[in-house]
């Protein structure tokens, strides 16, 4: 039987989870908070952990991307795409009015994880300017906070499922600013996903660039470049340990088995770099592409 930890039942995390995990054997055990996601796996309680890394409105969890490198050494064994749609949830009776049309003046407070919250955002300066908005960590999270808090006018940005597994109603439908919302997830541990194959391979790597080196980033580059091998996204954040240097965290659309990838990680270390590879792994889009 997999161990996957993942956010609570009936966020989004859970949602996608369910779907890459369909029709195989799997205990899911739900955290809070995503630091406790990532430890399960990391002391080995858990085989996998399941991260949302990259939204299409928000851009990437650069709280989660940290994680990724800094805190714990899991090996990336999957991505894969899975649709974010985010509804405004709360008890009718509490914010509709006498002809049971929903009153948005009555909610005075919206919760939500950060990252779902961002999504709505328009949405929210139009409806709702007045409501205090509260970030928690996770949709589910959100959603379990207004069950318990009933008659207080709150509402919760989330998933049907979360509206249903707490006994509230759906107020609004699809509440993102944009359609076509998609968040892409990382399935993270020590143990090769192989329940399916696709037919794209991808590999994640992290690369420092030595100090003082003019052009460093665009050598980086031009390794791949000459060679043809396509990155889908390049990335920049703090290495935390001095103002203003950062590493590169690059996604590559190639297998580390591959002849050419190999060799161009070595030219990029012989420029002086160091190369930490995060994970060499298949990659799902939406519907799931196997192959
Ligand atoms: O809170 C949830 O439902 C989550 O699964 C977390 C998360 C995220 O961290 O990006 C995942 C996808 C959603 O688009 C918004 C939030």
């Amino acid at each position: 039987m997999t161990k996957i930890a993942l956010l609570p039942s009936g966020s989004v995390s859970d949602e996608a989870a369910r779907y890459l995990f369909e029709g195989q054997e799997a205990q899911y055990e739900y955290h809070k908070l995503i630091a406790n996601v990532f430890l399960s796996t990391a002391n080995g309680t858990t085989d996998y952990s399941i991260i949302p890394i990259e939204n299409t409105i928000e851009g990437s969890v650069t709280l989660h991307t940290d994680w990724l490198v800094h805190e714990v050494d899991l090996p990336i064994q999957a991505e894969w795409v899975y649709p974010s749609i985010q509804n405004l949830i709360s008890r009718k009776e509490e914010v509709t009015d006498e002809n049971n049309k929903l009153d948005y003046g009555r909610i005075v407070k919206v919760l939500s994880h950060p990252v779902a919250m961002a999504q709505c955002l328009q949405y929210l300066r139009e409806h709702l300017p007045h409501a205090e908005q509260e970030h928690v960590s996770s949709t589910a999270e959100a959603v379990r906070i207004v069950r318990d808090n009933p008659g207080k006018g709150w509402a919760a940005i989330g998933t049907t499922i979360a509206a249903a597994n707490n006994g509230l109603e759906i107020l609004e439908q699809g509440v993102t600013d944009h359609d076509n919302n998609f968040t892409r997830f990382l399935l993270v541990g020590n143990r090769p996903f192989t329940e399916r194959q696709s037919d794209v391979q991808k590999t994640s790597i992290l690369v420092t660039l030595p100090e003082d080196f003019p052009g460093a980033l665009s050598q980086v580059l031009s390794a791949f470049a000459w060679r043809r091998i396509n990155l889908t996204r390049i990335e920049s954040r703090p290495t935390k340990k001095k103002l203003g240097t950062y590493y590169f965290f690059i996604d590559i659309n190639m297998s580390l088995d591959s002849v050419l990838l190999p060799a161009a990680i070595e030219e990029i270390e012989a420029l002086g770099c160091q190369v930490r590879v995060l994970g060499s792994y298949p990659s799902f889009t939406y519907p799931i592409n196997e192959g």
